[in-house]
This record gives structure tokens, C-alpha cells and sequence, in this order.
């Protein structure tokens, strides 16, 4: 597929981090909440669900670009404050869907992860301002696009400026009407193979009804995608909109709950809610496997960056101890803050700093060479 300059798969698969929630990385990601955000208690409700279940994002529409003119259309500014209040108490990150350049404008300093709806997935005006945002953008493919079309548009945010784009697959339209849409699970393999970006899916809108949402996430994480956004209401007979396709919260949590052993069995990781509550030897150590697998996984893109700053330096100014007692100061005090040893922190930074150095040298030594060579010819 030509054109997918920056989004086209390279060597290596990208990995978006946002306050230490790794999406694309071994973990599956759940965000759940419902479609629209219509009060406080409601989001209070779906937080703690979400929290519950073992998700880490909370979903929350507060702009609605619907069907119908006659539809609900958004709390607007009071929904959004709903929304990431409730996000805040339960230690969640949070998503709402933007629709033109006023409502991008409202939410971006206070929303962690920017949504770009199906129906906009192609007003490229709004795509290029998601691209001059320092937020990561979820993606809807379109509900007639192609894939090639999705990827494209995603190109659009990458070119404009923003590398944090997550793809979202949500259903395309099809003769079939059993179900709202036809969830496209091959576009999740197609897309990987065809982009670096991770991809997440959305079972929800695909279905249309909550009977198929369990056996479609699981699925969807057979299918390689890095995370789900599912749709779950706090009393879904009440839902202003998208009630029957919405979980209930107890269909949340099992839902959850069941999904780690798909994960595993496509050599992935998911920690429900409920199995972390559960404190059997197995759990906890499960629970510890994750963590590390984070703590790598974070140690590895430092270790990219220090890389990078060793290129700003000169090869005999490559450690600098002032910048690293800074950080062993602060880090330190961190650590009694959170009840952590700071002798932990004294013994394991050193030994980071010495492997981050030494990195740089290597690099730099490796740079130099090629350069050589190239100049030789
Ligand atoms: C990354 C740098 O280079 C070295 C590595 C450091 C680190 O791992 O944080 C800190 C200071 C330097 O000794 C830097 O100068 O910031």
C-alpha cells in the first residue's frame, strides 16, 4: 500500500504509553463506560465498574454526532466535566470523542485520549488538528471505509505531527442487518500487518446488542487486537442512547473476568478486576508478571530515549553526575512518598545509569562508524 509513510509497519510495532498504561505493548487494554455521558451519578457508577473489572480507560461521550438531528446530542462542557471526574477518583484514564475544532478545543487539556468517531474519520480538517495535538487520538474506521482508507487517515494525524494514533475497528456496514454492523475481525490482522499503529476493537457498536459482545471480545483478542472498547451502562434500560447494545455492569466484570485466558492463549496478558481481588498465590503472581512485564517494557522505551540524548552530546560529555543525582533526589523521595524502599532506588539506579552510559557510547561509537563508511564512499 503506498503513502503510508508513517504509518506503514517498519521494523518495530508502536507502543503508546499515557500515565503508565501501555497500549500496543503484551497487555490488552479494556476501556468501558457508556455511549453518552448523561449525569454524575452515571459516571461515578461506570467508573467504578470499569475499576472493578480490571479496565484502565473510561469511556464517555459528551459530544454525539447521531443519526438523527432529534437525538441526544451531548452534555457538552458539564458531561465532560462528569466524565473525567469520575475517571480521576478511581485512578482511570479517560476518552471522549471530538467532532470539529470548538469541541477538540474544550477537552484537550483535560482528556487523556482524544476519539475521532467513525463518522469523522475522513473530515481531514479534523484530522489535521488532531495532528497538532500532543494527545493520543483513537481512530474509528469509518463505517463504509476500506482499510486502506482508515490507514490513510491515519496518516493524516501522523503527518500533521501527532505519532500517538490507536486504530479502532468498530464494524463496516454490510447487506447483512442481524447485527448493526459487521465487526471486520480480519481487519485487525490486515491492519497490523499493513501498519506499526495498535489497533483496538469495538464490539459494541459492531453488534448493536449485548448477546454478542463476550463471544466478539474474546475474539477480537484472538485476533491480535491490543485492547477493547466495550460499552457497559450503569442501568442500560435507562441509556439515552445505545442502550441495547450496552452491558450490564455485572456482564462487565464477567466479561472481564473471562478474558484472561484468551489473552494468554495468544501469548498475551489481561488482569480482570475480579481475579486481581482474588488473593490466591496464582493471581498475586500474576498480578507481579504483569507489573514486570511493564517495568521492561518502560525500561526498554527509557532506555530508546537516553539513546537519543546521548546523539545531543559529545562522546566524552556522555555522563553527566549532576543530571543523575537530580534524578536519584527526586526518585528517592519519590520512593518514601510511596512507601518503597530508597535504599531500592539508590542500589537500582546506579546500575541504570551505567547500563544508560554505556548505551550512549556504543551508540555513538556505532553512529560514528557508519558515518565513516559513508563518507569513504
Ligand atoms: C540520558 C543522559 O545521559 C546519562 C544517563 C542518564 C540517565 O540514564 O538518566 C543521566 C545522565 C547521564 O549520565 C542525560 O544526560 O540526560
Amino acid at each position: 500500500m503506498k503513502d503510508l509513510r508513517l504509518a506503514g509497519l517498519t521494523t518495530e510495532r508502536s507502543t503508546i504509553e499515557i500515565n503508565g498504561v501501555t497500549l500496543g505493548g503484551k497487555e490488552i487494554i479494556l476501556i468501558g463506560g457508556p455511549c453518552a455521558v448523561e449525569s454524575s451519578i452515571q459516571m461515578i457508577q461506570s467508573a467504578e465498574t470499569v475499576k472493578k473489572a480490571g479496565g484502565k480507560i473510561l469511556r464517555g461521550g459528551v459530544f454525539k454526532p447521531r443519526t438523527s438531528p432529534y437525538s441526544f446530542q451531548g452534555l457538552g462542557r458539564e458531561g465532560l466535566n462528569y466524565l473525567v471526574q469520575a475517571a480521576r477518583e478511581q485512578d482511570l484514564l479517560c476518552v471522549t470523542e471530538v467532532i470539529d475544532a470548538p469541541s477538540l478545543e474544550l477537552v484537550v487539556d483535560q482528556i487523556d485520549i482524544i476519539q475521532i468517531g467513525a463518522r469523522n474519520m475522513q473530515n481531514f480538517e479534523l484530522l489535521k488538528m488532531a495532528g497538532k495535538i500532543n494527545k493520543p487520538i483513537i481512530l474509528k474506521r469509518g463505517l463504509s471505509a476500506t482499510i486502506e482508507e482508515w490507514l490513510l487517515a491515519a496518516e493524516y494525524i501522523l503527518s500533521s505531527g501527532n505519532p500517538q494514533v490507536i486504530l479502532c475497528e468498530r464494524g463496516i456496514r454490510t447487506y447483512e442487518p442481524s447485527t448493526r454492523n459487521t465487526l471486520d475481525l480480519s481487519a485487525v490482522g490486515v491492519a497490523k500487518e499493513l501498519s506499526h499503529l495498535p489497533v483496538i476493537v469495538d464490539p459494541s457498536h459492531a453488534a448493536g446488542r449485548r448477546d454478542l459482545i463476550a463471544s466478539l471480545s474474546k475474539a477480537a483478542i484472538a485476533s491480535g487486537a491490543d485492547g477493547l472498547l466495550i460499552e457497559m451502562h450503569p442501568n442500560p434500560a435507562e441509556a439515552v442512547s445505545d442502550g441495547p447494545q450496552s452491558l450490564h455492569p455485572e456482564q462487565f466484570i464477567q466479561l472481564a473476568g473471562e478474558l484472561d485466558v484468551v489473552a494468554e492463549a495468544v501469548n498475551r496478558i489481561f488482569v480482570s478486576g475480579c481475579k486481581e481481588n482474588e488473593e490466591t498465590l496464582k493471581s498475586l503472581r500474576k498480578q507481579i508478571d504483569g507489573i514486570d512485564q511493564v517495568i521492561i517494557e518502560r525500561l526498554a522505551a527509557r532506555m530508546k530515549i537516553v539513546r537519543k540524548v546521548g546523539n545531543q552530546k559529545r562522546l566524552d560529555r556522555v555522563k553527566d553526575t549532576n543530571r543523575e543525582k537530580e534524578i536519584l533526589q527526586r526518585l528517592v523521595s519519590l520512593a518514601s512518598e510511596l512507601e518503597l524502599s530508597p535504599d531500592l532506588v539508590k542500589k537500582i539506579y546506579p546500575l541504570i545509569f551505567e547500563s544508560a552510559v554505556q548505551s550512549q557510547i556504543k551508540n555513538k561509537l556505532a553512529n560514528d562508524k557508519n558515518f565513516e563508511r559513508v563518507s569513504e564512499l
